[in-house]
């Protein structure tokens, strides 16, 4: 992997993209996290994952130079499948990503941080879908994902004005987890990702199963599913393990995988 660094810390695997000053999300970006996939999911230790950007900014979007090098509408439809693909899989992965947001997240940027699980920005922090001031539209799933996050009227307002809102505004429209200062950024993302690392691991990929599945679920079959898991995970150790330090009044020890 070229444009991506991947480090272990503990049971926390940190990827960083590598492409100042925009890490621009080329195709050979795309193809480095595809592969940082693959390399987590054979990785049994990692129970959480950070994704952030190297320098100014987190990522400014889809590389706008790049396109010049394509002609058919099919050449460019390509490229919106693929990218959105991706991101579908990093919003069906089994361990939970956390994506540390400073500087801006732009276009593709934005689209990729709200395939990630959890988002901590920065106050100042620009995030914004700005494809309609080039003349195109958002491609790598903004117009499905953004209203989730932050209801019809705003997302309409967000994408047909181009215009990017802070950190702050994002934090209090349910689109980030929470807004801090930029010095706080990497402390409050690990001390959440550490949160996560002490639980369970067949608990952890439980909860990344059952959420997705309510995004194309009916209310009644996700329930189902969610009684099988629990029925599941109460085979695991870790749930007698967490049961009997509970009533014997010490933290648990959380052992399977
Ligand atoms: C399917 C998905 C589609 C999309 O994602 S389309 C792309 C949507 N994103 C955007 O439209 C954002 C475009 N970029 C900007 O608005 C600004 O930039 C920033 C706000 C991110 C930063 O502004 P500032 O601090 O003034 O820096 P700077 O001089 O504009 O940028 C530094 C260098 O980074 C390059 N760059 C910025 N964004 C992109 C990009 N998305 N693709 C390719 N290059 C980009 C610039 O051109 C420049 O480069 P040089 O130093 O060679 O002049």
């Amino acid at each position: 992997m070229d444009y991506l660094h991947l480090e272990k810390k503990e049971h926390v695997a940190v990827i960083t993209i590598q492409s100042p000053p925009a890490n621009a999300l080329a195709s050979y970006i795309l193809k480095d996290l595809s592969k940082a996939l693959d390399q987590l999911e054979e990785d049994q230790s990692v129970k959480a994952i950070v994704l952030k950007g190297e320098g100014k900014f987190f990522s400014a979007g889809a590389d706008i130079k790049e396109f010049t090098s394509l002609q058919e509408q099919s050449e460019f439809s390509n490229l919106a499948t693929k990218g959105q693909d991706l991101f579908t899989r990093l919003e069906n992965f089994h361990i939970p990503v956390i994506a540390a947001i400073h500087g801006a997240a732009l276009g593709g940027g934005l689209e990729l941080a709200m395939s990630c699980h959890m988002r901590i920005v920065t106050n100042s922090a620009k995030l914004g879908l700005p494809e309609l001031n080039l003349g195109i539209i958002p491609g790598f799933a903004g117009t499905q994902r953004l209203p989730r996050y932050v209801g019809q009227a705003k997302a309409y307002e967000m994408i047909l004005t181009g215009e990017p809102i802070t950190g702050n505004e994002a934090a209090s429209l349910g689109l980030a987890n929470m807004a801090v200062a930029e010095e706080e950024l990497e402390s409050t993302v690990m001390a959440l990702a550490s949160k996560i690392t002490a639980k369970s691991g067949p608990s952890i990929h439980a909860v990344m199963r059952l959420i997705p599945y309510s995004f194309t679920s009916n209310f009644e079959s996700g329930l189902k599913r969610e009684g099988e898991e629990f029925g599941k995970v109460f085979g695991n150790k870790d749930a007698k393990e967490g049961v009997q330090a509970f009533i014997e009044k010490r933290k648990p020890q959380f052992n399977d995988q």
